[in-house]
């Protein structure tokens, strides 16, 4: 393991979350034992282990496992032809078992956490990944406490961690506020294990979209990957998991990434426009796309650099266009998502407009969760509803409806 920040190496361990040294960012150096290769993963069940030799050794511990990745890369041709596309996909990440990435990083983080002798996990969440946390944690049988912002997370999330049997602190303030009770609490109390995505295990279950993606289009790598950007931990997951096929030889070329944040918490996006190398903090985020409500990344310093290094590009979008573009995927290709997740499809579409992407490069747009998640957000997304007295007047509205 090596600090971002410092550079001070350290042996791999699954209690080593930040640089003892500085506290800055861990990045995990996997040195496989044996060369990966797609012929090996080929003969493997689909799914974030199929790719182990990229990833924590685990010897002697079963994963804990719900059937997390293997999601579906949907070819967008509704969409991708009004925009003058031939090749845009979406990778649909709202099918692991919770309904979002997180469930990648989660079976490794949570296995290495078990292995560990971990006996309380615990997170700030806007949700999802309390969601994921949550099932993870009753998998393998141990407490979890989710910390999230009062009132400003989303139904179908809450339920979620409701229904997996969370201990939930619903604190009052944002998404950034919780983060930092948790990491006061885990300073103070060992026997807590976090599980933002700051704990680098978490990112190299999640960098295993990166090989479904490539997998996925026959070797080749896409020449652009665009991703909603909260905390800024799956931009830098993904980017390592394109890196690391590159370095071993298994793609010749690197995709660009594009990051992208909501108008009213984009502090990697605003810095990037004035060309400044640290974000431009925001106190108070505000975007209807709550996933992402957030304003102090604590990612950072990885994100900027995959974007930086992969030759990439951040950008902001407003709510409306965030809400236009759920409403295209739903209603154009029959893909629900909530709201942050579509923030990527808003990105593309302003990139392509500024005429950064180019209609003739192949796109793929991350897809982070499910449409169920957030059923406020697609109930107020202006259906033809209609109320019938009774039998006779459904007939007569269902009738009318069908020539209209
Ligand atoms: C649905 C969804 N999309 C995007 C994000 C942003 O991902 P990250 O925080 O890794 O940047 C999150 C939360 O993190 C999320 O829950
Ligand atoms: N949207 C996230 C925010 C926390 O991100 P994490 O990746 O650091 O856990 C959530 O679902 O809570």
């Amino acid at each position: 393991m090596q600090c971002v920040a410092c550079g001070a190496r350290y042996p791999p361990h699954p209690r080593l979350v930040r640089c003892p040294r500085c506290g800055g960012l861990l990045d995990v150096k996997v040195e496989p034992a044996r060369p990966p290769s797609w012929r090996l993963w080929e003969q493997r069940r689909p799914g974030v282990w199929r790719y182990r030799e990229l990833l924590p050794a685990v010897s002697g511990v079963k994963p804990v496992s719900i059937g997390e990745g293997a999601t579906p890369l949907v070819e967008l041709e509704n969409i991708g032809r009004m925009l003058g596309f031939r090749r845009l996909y979406a990778k649909n990440e709202g099918q692991n078992p919770t309904g979002s990435f997180k469930d990648r990083g989660m079976t490794v983080a949570v296995t290495l956490a078990k292995a560990a002798g971990a006996r309380a996990l615990v997170v700030a969440s806007t949700g999802n990944t309390a969601a994921s946390v949550s099932a993870y944690g009753a998998r393998a049988g141990l407490r979890r406490i989710v910390v999230v912002p009062r009132g400003k997370t989303a139904l179908g999330k809450l339920a979620q961690s409701v229904l997996y049997g969370a201990d939930i602190v619903e604190i009052e303030g944002s998404f950034d506020d919780a983060l930092r009770a948790v990491m006061e609490a885990v300073g103070r109390d060992a026997r807590l294990y976090p599980l933002n995505s700051f704990n680098p295990w978490r990112l190299e279950g999640q960098k295993t979209l990166a090989y479904e993606v490539v997998e996925a289009l026959g070797g080749e790598p896409p020449d652009w990957v665009v991703v909603p950007v909260g905390n800024a931990g799956n931009i830098s997951a993904i980017w390592k998991g394109f890196r690391e096929l590159h370095r071993h030889g298994l793609i010749d070329r690197l995709p660009r990434m594009a990051g992208v944040q909501a108008e009213g918490a984009a502090p990697l996006a605003r810095a990037w426009r004035k060309g400044l190398n640290e974000p431009l903090f925001v106190d108070k985020p505000e975007t209807r796309a709550t996933a992402i409500r957030i304003g102090h990344p604590v990612n950072w310093p990885k994100a900027m650099r995959a974007v930086r290094e992969s030759n990439g590009v951040f950008t902001m979008v407003s709510d409306r266009e965030i809400l236009r573009a759920q409403a295209m995927l739903a209603r154009l290709e029959g893909v629900a998502v909530e709201p942050a997740s579509a923030a990527s499809l808003a990105g593309l579409i302003k990139l392509v407009e500024e005429g950064v992407i180019s209609s003739d490069e192949t796109v793929v747009i991350v897809l982070t969760g499910h449409g169920l998640k957030d059923p406020q957000a697609m109930l107020e997304a202006g259906a033809r509803r209609y109320v019938a007295a009774g039998v006779e007047d459904a007939v007569k509205l269902v009738t009318s409806l069908a020539g209209g």
